[in-house]
């Protein structure tokens, strides 16, 4: 099937010097592409127009997008601004870190990011609250055979997610619902009236809203609740200068969204890509009947090297934030290129996260490309977490829930006697935007 573009708009044109991809439909611009088949389009845009062109989003209007990879250290430039994203999604990320910029970013960031690092995780006891939900999960898959992936993966970070905030198991139902009422916000059409997604988004932010402001004056009041709210409110509430518990709210919704969808999709790739590959399975089987037990601290991943290959190889061709939008500030250099100030840009990390000029095969799915490395991680091989100061926050968290899931799932059904088997065609109805991720439909089996 050839894309899904406009054949009836074959024009070329230049805005500002540089091309504009041809294809776009009105009102809704290259999304439809953007969305399904957006490897397919960076390539073609590359090779027909070159390295910078102007894609077309359609409601958040034309953003530049670079496919050299200088454009990654653009996430780094101080005269780079991340407000674009408020722009575009204002009714869910509206004062969240993620579309702030300088001081008032570094701000509501330090008073986070300390409960995300190796040690905080620690101290709160993350791995030790995760590793038998997860467990809890995969046997019930060993006990019905056969699960829709993404549907499961899914389901199971919400729980997880939802528990590192310290949400009663029997308040999940409704906590669910909200949940999924809130993401139509995502795609909802901007009409206010009764019964529409915006007002049944809105009216489900609100209520999610008003929950956690009800966890931040228990926390404040010591209640015993665990989780992470804990250990932000007090850094919250120590930070130098006056942070409104506006921002306190919108940023633990924030984590909410951030740690869901990106975190199920590359799960069930995992679990896709153990289907497809037996040797991998093997691989991993034999990891986790050494290691023995699902690791619950950050100091045992160490010992769980297969493990954490596949997590970031599976993620780096499967990377589940595919495009960062950006503003330029000032006048910028790109490559050849002079970028006005005020240009809209996008960084295309999926191109770099399977570029020939980062990677050696970069089509191919290799353990050996983490296994045999003897230097430490650089920026460039985690490109799928961001870089710069808005770099995942997520990052230590994502790394050890996936190590968990990987050895969990190969210990349960290793003692089965079973193995992965993939029951669907993996390439139909993959997702690349808002958040990438495989087909709904895809089946697993185990036996
Ligand atoms: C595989 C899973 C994940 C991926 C691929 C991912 C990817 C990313 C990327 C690319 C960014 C940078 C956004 C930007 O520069 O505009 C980001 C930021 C962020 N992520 Fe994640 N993320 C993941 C999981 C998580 C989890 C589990 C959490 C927390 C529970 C989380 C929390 C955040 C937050 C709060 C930010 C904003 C940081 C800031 O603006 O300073 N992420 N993530």
């Amino acid at each position: 099937m050839d894309m899904l573009l406009n054949p009836l708009n074959r024009r070329h044109r230049l805005r500002c010097d540089i091309p504009v991809m041809p294809g776009a439909f009105p009102l809704v611009g290259h999304l439809p592409a953007i969305v399904c088949d957006l490897p397919r389009l960076l390539q073609r845009a590359e090779r027909t127009l070159g390295s910078h062109f102007w894609l077309d989003f359609g409601p958040a209007g034309h953003l530049m997008t670079c496919v050299d990879p200088d454009a990654f250290s653009l996430l780094k430039h101080k005269d780079v601004s991340s407000a674009l994203i408020e722009e575009i999604a204002p009714e869910l990320l509206g004062g969240t870190l993620v579309a702030l910029d300088g001081g008032a970013h570094r701000q509501a960031r330090d008073a986070i990011k300390a409960a995300f690092l190796p040690k905080g995780l620690t101290q709160a006891g993350i791995g030790d609250l995760f590793a038998p939900v997860i467990q809890a999960r995969v046997q019930a898959w060993r006990g019905r055979g056969e699960v829709t992936i993404l549907r499961e993966t899914g389901d199971l970070m919400l729980k997880l997610i939802f528990s590192l905030m310290g949400i009663p198991a029997q308040d999940l139902p409704g906590w669910h619902r909200k949940y999924r009422q809130l993401l139509q916000l995502i795609v909802a059409p901007p009409v206010d009236l009764p019964g529409l997604p915006l007002r049944r988004g809105r009216a489900a932010r609100d209520w999610i809203d008003a929950q956690l402001r009800q966890f931040v004056r228990d926390a404040r009041a010591h209640a015993a609740r665990t989780g992470l709210i804990n250990d932000m409110v007090s850094a919250f509430d120590r930070s130098d200068g006056p942070l409104s518990d506006d921002v306190l709210i919108a940023n633990i919704r924030l984590l909410l969204l951030a740690g869901h969808d990106t975190t199920a999709s590359t799960m069930a790739w995992i679990v896709i890509e153990l289907a497809r590959q037996p040797v991998l399975w093997d691989a991993l089987v034999e990891e986790a009947q050494r290691v023995g037990a699902v690791p619950t601290r950050h100091a045992d991943l160490a010992q769980c090297p297969v493990a954490e290959a596949l997590f970031r190889e599976t993620l780096r061709l499967h990377p589940a934030t595919t495009l960062l939008p950006r503003r330029a500030l000032q006048d910028l250099q790109l490559g050849q290129r002079r970028i006005p100030a005020g240009t809209h840009l996008c960084i295309p990390l999926l191109h770099f996260s399977t570029s020939a000029l980062l990677h050696e095969a970069p089509d191919q799915f290799r353990l050996a490309r983490w296994l045999l490395r003897t230097e430490p991680i650089r920026p460039v091989d985690m490109l799928q977490f961001g870089t710069g100061p808005h770099v995942c926050i997520g990052y230590h968290l994502v790394w050890l829930e996936m190590v968990q899931f990987c050895i969990a799932l190969a210990l349960t059904m290793h003692k089965a006697g079973v193995r992965p088997q993939l029951l669907s065609d993996v390439e139909k109805g993959q997702r690349y935007y808002p958040t990438a991720h495989p087909s709904m439909k895809i089946r697993i089996g185990f036996s």
